[in-house]
């Protein structure tokens, strides 16, 4: 499944894999061998540096993937050491990450001796430019233990899912800090420690050059123009790309500006699917503003009060959809869309005399006003939902996921649409303009198909803020099914929300992902329950706040 991976899971992050892995491991680990990894995740896990955290479990699973990473990281000229010191890993990045790449990490380690680096760090020069340079390894050993102990930014969010219980060996391990917080919330959810904002834990440098760029200001934020100091053509990065390849420097030399290099903006409401009803009072919600319990207002989108005391994550108020249910065409319609220029869509072989789709032919249901939850009726014509389902012939490939215990998570399987199809281009035209972001913003499209049996258990699609300082997150989901799917089963369950939307043909199930602040809404946790006897198809649009860049996530 490495080719599978290749497609349905570029450019995930496979963090807390190999916790979960190291629990349920006796089958894969049986059926490991020396030539052939065991678990499709593999070249993911190496990639991460789990040969070297997790030697046993990668040796007996992931053996080809870990010697192809050994090769790629050995150092394969002996001049590497010497150009390591003079700095190439930064001016000459890309051969010295191809051809010394173990000098380039060592350069980054401590240059100093154990008992030399522990001196320094009791003596606290790891908040000095000479102290750092010098022991850096020990300088984020000793910030973690200092500022968090949790190992992954995605702790916090895999405890709220109650991961510290069922993952708790692994958690407690990676996790410490997250589980410790969400256990002394329990006890006492208003206290202090309860609503500290969520950290993201600090990294290695990836730059010998970071210390001298931390110093010279760029983890501030609004650092994009060409620096005076700056080497000829290399120009000043913005903070947040800074904070991310220095998170050490900038977390030791400049902490305040860690904090706001994590820029979460904020959802813009679309007119289109979110108009709200005349005279309604518009009312933001801002945790940081609530006077306590900021995490527990994060999950409940309002402040809580000071009366009640409840777990924070079990503070969602399960909300039934209302009934009946608000079905309005939002009018004025969206201007006319038209397909990508000489090709008709929605009117291809074997539609007959169906119709074109036509922006009239959408219906916005209010399914929930908080966490905003809607079903949009028509997004595509039953036509263009066949083409749809053509466009991914034959790229299907089990469907990958980010989170701990992702082996048996999520059984469906995945295909990534060609954006040149023109049914996949006139799907996103219509997504983009229905919410009013560009078109840039939406992950490629994909297609998901469950057989009978195969499911998506509870999960976020929203990402670890820590992660997604150059991506955005992703502040909407599409999920548009293509058919019915007789015989039951299939339908999409919100369990915080307790509720569960039937498969529909041609009809978008859309959500926001985030808050309208930009923080992620631990509510609007979902899965996707196994159809009994027909397969589901469904498309999965993923609607960022930035424009995307990378390849998809999952
Ligand atoms: O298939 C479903 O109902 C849910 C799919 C889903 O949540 C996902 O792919 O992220
Ligand atoms: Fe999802």
């Amino acid at each position: 499944m490495a080719a599978a991976c290749a497609q349905a899971c570029r450019g995930k992050l496979p963090e807390g894999a190999t916790g979960a892995q190291q629990q349920t491991t006796t089958a894969v680990a049986s059926a490991a061998s020396a030539s052939k990894d065991a678990d499709p995740h593999c070249p993911l896990w190496a990639s991460k540096g789990e040969c070297e955290k997790n030697a046993a479990f990668m040796a007996s699973n992931c053996a080809t993937a870990c010697a192809r990473r050994r090769e790629e990281r050995r150092d394969k000229d002996p001049q590497c050491a010497a150009w390591a010191a003079a700095g190439d890993c930064d001016t000459r990045e890309a051969f010295m990450r191809r051809t010394c790449a173990t000098a380039c990490e060592r350069a980054l380690d401590d240059q100093l001796d154990g008992a030399e680096c522990a001196a320094l760090v009791a003596k606290g020069a790891c908040s000095t430019a000479g102290g750092l340079a010098a022991c850096r390894s020990s300088c984020l050993v000793s910030l973690h233990a200092n500022l968090t102990s949790d190992t992954e930014g995605n702790c916090w969010y895999w405890g709220t899912d109650g991961e510290c219980d069922s993952n708790g060996v692994w958690m407690r391990e990676t996790c410490p800090l997250s589980c410790a917080k969400l256990e002394a919330c329990g006890a006492e959810p208003e206290s202090p420690e309860c609503a500290r904002p969520f950290e993201c834990p600090p990294a290695r440098d990836q730059r010998q050059d970071c210390i001298r760029r931390a110093l010279a200001g760029e983890c501030r934020a609004g650092g994009t123009a060409a620096s005076a100091w700056a080497p000829e053509g290399e120009t000043r990065w913005a903070s947040s790309h800074m904070v991310k390849k220095c998170s050490l420097s900038c977390h030791l030399l400049d902490p305040a500006s860690v904090a706001r290099a994590a820029v979460r903006p904020p959802v813009r409401p679309s007119p289109l699917v979110d108009a709200p009803p005349l005279f309604a009072l518009r009312r933001r919600h801002s945790p940081s503003r609530c006077a306590i319990g900021h995490g527990a207002a994060l999950l409940d989108g309002r402040c809580p009060s000071s009366k009640t005391r409840r777990l924070p994550w079990r503070r969602v108020r399960c909300r039934e959809a209302t009934s009946p249910p608000r079905m309005t065409p939002r009018l004025p319609h969206p201007r006319p869309l038209t397909p990508p220029a000489g090709e008709e869509v929605g009117s291809g072989e074997g539609d007959g005399a169906e119709r074109a789709w036509e922006p009239s032919m959408l219906r916005v249901q209010t399914i929930l006003a908080s966490p905003r939850v809607r079903l949009v009726r028509g997004i595509v014509t039953p036509a263009e939902a066949e083409q749809l389902i053509a466009a991914a012939g034959s790229r299907f490939a089990p469907s990958g996921t980010a989170r701990a215990g992702s082996v048996d998570y999520r059984t469906s399987e995945t295909a990534m649409l060609p954006a040149a199809a023109p049914a996949v281009a006139a799907l996103r035209q219509r997504m983009a303009h229905l919410m009013g972001y560009p078109d840039a913003t939406l992950e490629p499209l994909q297609c998901v198909r469950y057989v009978p049996g195969q499911y998506y258990k509870p999960h976020h699609d929203f990402y670890n803020a820590c992660e997604t300082w150059l991506e955005g997150n992703r502040h909407f989901t599409f999920l548009v099914y293509l058919r019915a799917v007789p015989g039951g089963g299939g339908e999409t369950r919100f369990p915080r929300l307790n509720i569960t939307v039937d498969a529909t043909p041609y009809a978008a199930l859309l959500f926001n992902n985030c808050l309208d602040n930009g923080e992620p809404d631990e509510r609007t946790l979902h899965e996707g329950l196994p159809p009994l006897t027909a397969t589901k198809y469904a498309i999965n649009g993923w609607m960022h706040s930035k424009a995307f860049s990378g390849a998809s996530l999952d």
